[in-house]
């Protein structure tokens, strides 16, 4: 119930915010209007009573009575439907952008570690349609809750005992309400099986996955569990609307009940002659009227808890705890080392840390690489680096300055990355480049400089229509890319920001050709000068690892080993066997020491 108060709240706020003089006109007008149709069958009662009684002035009110109310019912339910049709897109619109904002605004990326944060957010993706639809089954049950309650006290007037009718109403509302509740929790159980059928849906649909889908014979396979995964969702579903139609069934039994009775009494009444044949047709087109409003009610109110639900959703979103804290307001130094003391970091559910007692630093304008095993810990450091989330133990900072007292996207600000799963916006060329720095978005002589700082002006002279080339498959002149080239366009725009404090570039040579590797070490880690960033990269390649200033070795979340190539070499530790291991990949065996010491 608290919710649903929540979410009306939620819901008429951004009605009101959004374009109030039109959420005005529709929560309030209307209403009163619906209310003003039962003086419809006022005045047919005093028109058919004045007629029958020769009185004309009866007559004459009653009929201009019934003419201006059926006028003005109609003209005003014509413009209402379009004002709230034009309310509900700019509800739906506003939703929608708070929706992105409470998922990619804060600085930190925790919650979407939370399975409750994941599992709520599918669901809204789903159910966001309904954002609009809510405010629309808000307005109509308005309207017709204030149809009702006016046909209920017009009835009072008609028959003492009629009033009794509208409370006959009450067992089919409780119907509704159970079964509305029914079918939600049913949705939420099988929430995490509707993820599954979805994922395995896109797949099977998605041309990337095409090839393996045919060589592993998956196609079947998926099917069958997608099948599977629907049947686990919609079974309790179904059981929970059959159940619920059947108590709705019962609750329309009870209201049919006590109508025909009030209609037996008022027929009698007529019988005897102390009511009016006016008041008998007043009293028909009213219970008619009191029958159209609750059918439409029982019918809208599981469309309102639905959406309710669904805004209710949106609320929890919301509020989900989220590192939301903006640090503090230490400004971010021009130069300096990035140092981390201590530092830690946990994974919610997590049973192990992803990092133990980091102790780093790394010198101003240096270049790192950052080695290890898969699962060892490295792009997890990259996240700690980019400020991503916070440290579970320890403290990052940057030339003196404690990062926990900087804002994060004060931080971020200063920070550009290619990181391992980078993005491919489908938007123009210039535009995916260009918003590695939104100032600069518009700028082309910004985004052409940053395309050859980032080794990507080759691909764009192969597009046909070159910076104007729209990207992607979802649209149907866009351009596909290959797997190194999108990578190439997000190494260019991890160059759009022409002055960061740190550089971070999770195996950035992962989809290139050598000959392009070797470009890009070119121009991201050798060509530099006294005011370099200190750039960190995460490869696997040796070629790129040994020309960096500084290697660090992680293990199982730990740094196990520091230091130079020739030195980390000659250590003879797991950086040496590791490199053994991947020289032994293009010579015949081994490196001898005697050959170690000449590759170093
Ligand atoms: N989002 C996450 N939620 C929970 N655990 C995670 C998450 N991401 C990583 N981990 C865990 O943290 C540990 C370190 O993972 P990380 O991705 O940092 O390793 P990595 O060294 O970058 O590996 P790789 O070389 O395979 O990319 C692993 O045990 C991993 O299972």
């Amino acid at each position: 119930m608290r919710s649903s108060f929540a979410a009306i709240r939620l819901l008429v706020g951004t009605a009101l915010r959004v374009d109030r003089p039109r959420a005005l006109l529709v929560l309030i007008l209307s209403p009163l209007l619906n209310m003003v149709a039962a003086a419809q069958a006022i005045g047919l009662q005093w028109l058919i009573d004045g007629a029958a009684g020769r009185s004309w002035g009866l007559a004459v009110w009653g009929g201009v009575l019934l003419a201006g109310v059926t006028v003005a019912v109609h003209q005003w339910a014509a413009i209402s439907t379009d004002l709230r049709q034009t309310l509900q897109q700019r509800i739906g619109l506003e939703l929608d952008r708070r929706l992105m904002t409470v998922c990619a605004g804060p600085g930190r990326i925790g919650h979407f570690q939370d399975p409750d944060f994941l599992d709520t957010a599918e669901l809204l993706r789903q159910r966001r349609g309904e954002f609009s639809i809510a405010f629309a089954a808000l307005v109509e049950n308005a309207n017709l809750l204030a149809r009702f309650l006016a046909a209920a006290v017009v009835l009072t007037f008609a028959h003492p005992l009629l009033a009794l009718l509208p409370l006959f109403v009450l067992p089919l509302a409780q119907a509704n309400r159970w079964q509305a509740k029914l079918v939600n929790e049913a949705e939420q159980a099988g929430a995490a099986a509707d993820r599954r059928r979805l994922s395995l849906f896109a797949l099977a649909t998605d041309a990337a996955a095409a090839r393996e889908l045919r060589l592993y014979r998956l196609g079947g396979e998926f099917a069958a569990r997608h099948a599977a995964a629907f049947a686990e969702a919609s079974g309790p579903r179904e059981t929970a609307r059959l159940k619920g139609a059947l108590a709705v069934a019962g609750g329309w039994l009870i209201f049919a009940g006590a109508l025909l009775t009030g209609l037996y009494l008022l027929a009698r009444s007529v019988f005897e002659g102390t009511a009016s044949a006016g008041a008998a047709v007043l009293v028909v087109l009213l219970a008619t009227r009191l029958v159209g409003a609750t059918t439409g009610l029982s019918w809208l109110l599981g469309w309102l808890r639905r959406s309710l639900h669904t805004i209710g959703l949106f609320v929890k979103l919301a509020d989900h705890p989220k590192d939301t804290s903006t640090g503090g307001a230490a400004a971010v130094p021009e130069r300096g080392d990035l140092v981390l003391s201590g530092v830690g970091f946990q994974y919610p559910g997590q049973s192990s840390p992803a990092l133990t007692s980091v102790d780093l630093r790394l010198p101003a304008g240096s270049t790192v690489a950052v080695v290890g095993d898969n699962g060892a810990g490295k792009s997890t450091l990259v996240a700690l680096l980019a400020g991503l989330h916070a440290p579970s133990h320890g403290v990052i900072s940057f030339a003196g300055q404690d990062l926990a007292e900087v804002d994060p996207a004060v931080w971020q600000g200063r920070v550009t990355a290619c990181f391992q799963d980078f993005c491919r916006f489908e938007l123009f060329v210039r535009q995916s480049v260009g918003v590695g720095e939104l100032t600069s978005l518009d700028d082309e002589t910004a985004v052409r400089a940053a395309l050859v700082a980032g080794g990507a002006d080759g691909v764009v002279a192969t597009l046909p229509a070159g910076l104007d080339t729209q990207l992607g498959k979802t649209h149907p002149e866009g351009t596909e890319l290959s797997g190194g080239q999108w990578q190439k366009l997000a190494l260019a725009r991890a160059r759009m920001r022409t002055a960061p404090a740190l550089v971070l570039l999770d195996e950035p040579a992962a989809g290139l050709d050598p000959d392009s590797e070797a470009e890009l070490l070119r121009r991201y880690l050798a060509d530099r000068g006294p005011d370099s960033p200190i750039t960190v990269v995460v490869s696997h390649r040796f070629s790129t690892v040994r020309q960096a200033d500084l290697i660090v070795v992680l293990r199982d979340g730990r740094v196990t080993e520091t230091g130079t190539h020739a030195g980390l070499l000659a250590e003879g530790g797991h950086y040496a066997d590791m490199y053994a291991l991947h020289a032994a990949a293009y010579v015949d065996g081994p490196p001898s020491a005697a050959e170690r010491q000449v590759t170093a």
